[in-house]
């Protein structure tokens, strides 16, 4: 029996679920509470309610000052409700509690950002080449947003979508993953205490079949903000043919980390631990790739080793704990499976590779030495606690490793030589290039990725830009009637 039951929120108000779903808990792998299975006719009501929003009623008319002030409260309002949404999250995903409560802390600041930004996106004035001519350019919001987010990270991923459209002024159906979705409808709660008007955001949860492809598909849909991995991507896109909605994709990575032999080795080791075991491989920044220099490799890979094998696996709730289970089954059976063949290739098993003893759906954290190889584990994005080792001699040779991918979501590079760092973060092919650190973000940093990494860039000042479009007013000043009418002035 489940305890809890979670609701979507349509049009300002809670919905009592007509049908339902067992969330599981990873940790025990027992259900814990039941969700709401948003229909097709539900996500209707939503965008219906969203576009009702955007054109009528108070949003429409709200100062961009006024809409700041509502994001500021909301930012305020995540961060006193941190720690109970962490539990939340840590409950329904398994991630672990020490960084879903810094996180979603840290998740205020950027609405706190966003605010701050709503009434300084401004228009232009065109100094046009026709005198009696006067050319203005508004920025408008672009219109009711479908924003689709995965599992992990959910706040973090929600708020670098809502932030900019609510500062732009749109309104927005954001659809929360159908695993782990209790933190984002408990979101749903402290949007309504912020006092955001009716329809302005709505919040649901359902399967990405219906659900999904009603919400990307729907003709009153002018934006599409996606995150999550790339076959569904491609499916989205498909999806947007039906509504040619503006759409960004955040997608997955199989991201290099480069070491070079004259870097601080222990500190890098630290921060290839950050990339590959945090989160427990759960992120799309997840550094899986690690090219070290022949040279270092083996006393590289004993420091590795070392701490791997130290890390604490454990109850994600202990804030003890480093190394929390996977979110899904369906998780764990795809990570096993490629290591699987992996090691039936040419791969070398450093440590790992097993499942802890227990319940829940544990994965040690495993490194793999893939000697020269093209083995499955070099190629997939795995989206688990999995490291793949290859070696270089020569820089060259190291940039050809780390661009070897059709992704370029991010990247690390640890050198003492700043001319080589500089090189490196030049000729990488990714959005992000960390040097002599990893997995760092800011609300102030644009982010977002190369190739089958996706479209478009999240967190920053581009991307409020885009969540609106231009309109360009022309106003004629002159008392002289129209000339030439068959003439394009
Ligand atoms: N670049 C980034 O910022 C991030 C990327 N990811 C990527 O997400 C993937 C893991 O997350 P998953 O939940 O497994 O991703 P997923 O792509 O299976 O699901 C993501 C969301 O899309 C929805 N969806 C599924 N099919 C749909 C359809 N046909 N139409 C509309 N919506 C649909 C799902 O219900 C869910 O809400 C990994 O590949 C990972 O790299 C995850 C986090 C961050
Ligand atoms: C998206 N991101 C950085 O901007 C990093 C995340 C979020 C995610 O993977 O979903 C992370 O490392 O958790």
């Amino acid at each position: 029996m489940t305890d809890a039951v979670f609701r979507n929120f349509i049009d300002g108000r809670f919905d009592e679920p007509f049908a339902t779903f067992d969330s599981v808990d990873p940790s025990t792998g027992a259900a814990w509470a039941r969700m709401p299975a948003a229909s097709e006719a539900d996500v209707d009501r939503a965008i219906e309610a969203a576009h009702r929003a955007l054109r009528s009623g108070p949003w429409r008319t709200m100062t961009a000052t006024a809409r700041g002030k509502l994001l500021v409260k909301l930012g305020d309002l995540v961060a006193a409700n941190a720690g109970r949404l962490a539990e939340l999250e840590t409950r329904d995903t398994g991630k672990i509690i020490r960084e879903t409560r810094a996180q979603i802390a840290y998740v205020g600041d950027y609405y706190r950002y966003y605010a701050g930004l709503a009434d300084k996106h401004e228009g232009a004035h065109v100094p046009v080449d026709k005198s009696d001519l006067d050319v203005t350019i508004r920025r408008e919001p672009i219109g009711v947003v479908a924003a689709v987010v995965p599992w992990n990270s959910q706040l973090f991923l929600s708020a670098v979508k809502l932030g900019p459209a609510l500062a732009a002024g749109c309104t927005i159906v954001l659809k929360a993953s159908e695993d782990g979705p209790a933190p984002l409808l408990a979101f749903a709660e402290l949007v309504q205490e912020a006092g955001f008007p009716p329809g302005v955001v709505n919040i649901l949860t359902g399967f990405g079949h219906d659900c999904g492809r009603r919400l990307t598909s729907h003709p009153l849909v002018s934006r599409v903000a996606f995150t999550g991995g790339p076959s569904t991507a491609r499916d989205i896109v498909r999806n947007t043919a039906e509504n040619l909605a503006y759409t960004t994709l955040e997608l997955g990575g199989k991201s290099p980390v480069v070491v070079f032999a004259d870097a601080d080795l222990d500190s890098a080791a630290n921060a290839v631990v950050a990339g590959i075991f945090a989160a427990t491989g759960q992120s799309c920044v997840a550094g899986s790739r690690l090219l070290v220099e022949r040279s270092v490799k083996d006393e590289f890979l004993a420091r590795l080793k070392r701490k791997a094998e130290a890390i604490r696996i454990g109850d994600p709730q202990d804030p003890t704990t480093e190394m929390g289970p996977l979110a899904t089954l369906r998780q764990r059976d795809w990570i096993e499976k490629v290591v699987a063949e992996s090691l039936a290739s040419d791969g070398t098993l450093i440590t790992g590779g097993t499942r802890p003893a227990g319940s829940g759906f544990y994965y040690a954290p495993t490194i793999i030495d893939a000697g020269g190889s093209d083995l499955p584990c070099v190629r997939e994005e795995l989206f688990g606690p999995v490291l793949s080792v290859l070696a270089f001699d020569t820089e060259a040779q190291a940039l050809a490793l780390a661009n070897d991918t059709p992704f370029g979501l991010a990247s690390g590079v640890f050198t003492s030589n700043l001319g080589k760092a500089h090189r490196m973060a030049r000729d990488i092919h990714a959005g992000v290039v960390w040097v002599n650190t990893y997995r760092a973000v800011s609300p102030l940093v644009p982010f977002g990725g190369y190739g089958q990494s996706g479209l478009g860039r999240e967190g920053g000042l581009e991307a409020i830009r885009d969540y609106t479009r231009s309109k360009s007013v022309w106003i004629n000043t002159s008392d002289e009637p129209i000339p030439d009418p068959f003439v394009m002035r």
